[in-house]
């Protein structure tokens, strides 16, 4: 069994012409970190609002851990943590409070509710700060929180809308540790972000959403390898007063390069990703002859290899952010 199952999901909201989801489909297996990668408004968070019960589907059923969500939402809320994009804390209670009752909310005895709150509270770097009130809390210091709070009734799902969006590095690398941290612990995980290095990084397998639909799933290195061409170089060329079009026109027939993409047309500094069948680096000579046959300088050079962000751009033909 999945731990989500997510069938042809529709969400229209009233007065809105366009679905927000679109009929959506896909499964996190237990134990995996699945995210939901795509750009804002793609339609994560009503996909998340859907799974977790805030909102009410207009077609297509879910499932947690095969409890159906509309049919069991009790059930299913048991079994879900909830981590949300905006802090909701209750700022009336200190940070422990909240822990606490969110604990009696699920039904946790007592003694195991002010056992948990001191366990979490520890392991999310909070530790001597339960009676904190949460009004007062940094953007980060509430994510954890937030954190705390969604595992104090053990759920075997924990689901993370945009858990570092606004977040400083320091802050954003503590939140991935505790999601591998969960993951080694068996708990599934399902997060949403647009921030593809964060996909990359955090997930086991990533499903991209545009639009409300779901254009493609696997793991990182899946997505990627399905890319023509298996490394990249991104060129700067300062085109004056002419355009991309020059630029596409000077390389598109240079030798090993099996695609070519502008990823900024904006003149007078074009840049173009160049997906190449050998070793990225060696193109670059041909390249640069060919600017300098058409009279374009070339001013930056790099090699990578394609990442999700490529993917994206290949899908839709937009850049994820
Ligand atoms: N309550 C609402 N009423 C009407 N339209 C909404 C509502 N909530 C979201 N939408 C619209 O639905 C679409 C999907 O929004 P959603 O928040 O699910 O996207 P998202 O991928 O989570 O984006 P973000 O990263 O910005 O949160 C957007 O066009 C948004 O404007």
């Amino acid at each position: 069994m999945n731990a989500v199952e997510v069938r042809n999901l529709v969400k229209k909201y009233p007065k809105s012409p366009a679905a927000a989801v679109d009929g959506l489909s896909f499964q996190v297996r237990r134990g995996e970190v699945f995210g939901l990668l795509g750009p804002n408004g793609a339609g994560k968070t009503t996909t998340i609002g859907a799974v977790t019960t805030r909102l009410a589907p207009t077609e297509g059923e879910v499932e947690v851990d095969g409890v159906d969500v509309r049919r069991d939402p009790v059930a299913a809320r048991a079994r879900l943590g909830v981590v949300p994009q905006r802090n909701n804390l209750d700022r009336s209670l200190d940070i422990r409070q909240n822990l606490l009752f969110h604990a009696a909310y699920h039904g946790v005895p007592k003694a195991e509710r002010v056992r948990r709150a001191d366990a979490l509270l520890e392991r999310l770097g909070l530790g001597g700060r339960g009676g904190d009130r949460a009004d007062r809390l940094s953007g980060g210091q509430a994510q954890r929180v937030m954190i705390a709070r969604a595992l104090m009734h053990e759920p075997s799902v924990l689901v993370l809308d945009e858990p570092s969006g606004g977040l400083d590095p320091q802050s954003r690398l503590f939140v991935h540790e505790r999601v591998a941290d969960l993951k080694d612990e068996g708990v599934t995980v399902v997060v949403t972000t647009h921030d593809m290095a964060e996909a990359a990084k955090l997930c086991d397998r990533v499903g991209i959403v545009d639009k409300g639909k779901l254009l493609a799933v696997g793991t990182p290195d899946e997505l990627t390898a399905s890319l023509p061409g298996s490394a990249t170089l991104d060129l700067t060329v300062d085109v004056g007063e002419r355009t991309s079009d020059d630029v596409v026109a000077a390389l598109c027939d240079v030798d090993d390069v099996i695609r070519l993409e502008v990823v900024s047309p904006r003149p007078p500094s074009v840049r173009v990703r160049l997906y190449t069948a050998k070793d990225a680096a060696a193109v670059l000579p041909a390249a640069l002859a060919a600017c300098g046959r058409a009279g374009l300088a070339m001013t930056d050079a790099a090699v990578g290899r394609p990442s999700l962000e490529d993917v994206f751009l290949n899908l839709t033909g937009r850049e994820l952010r």
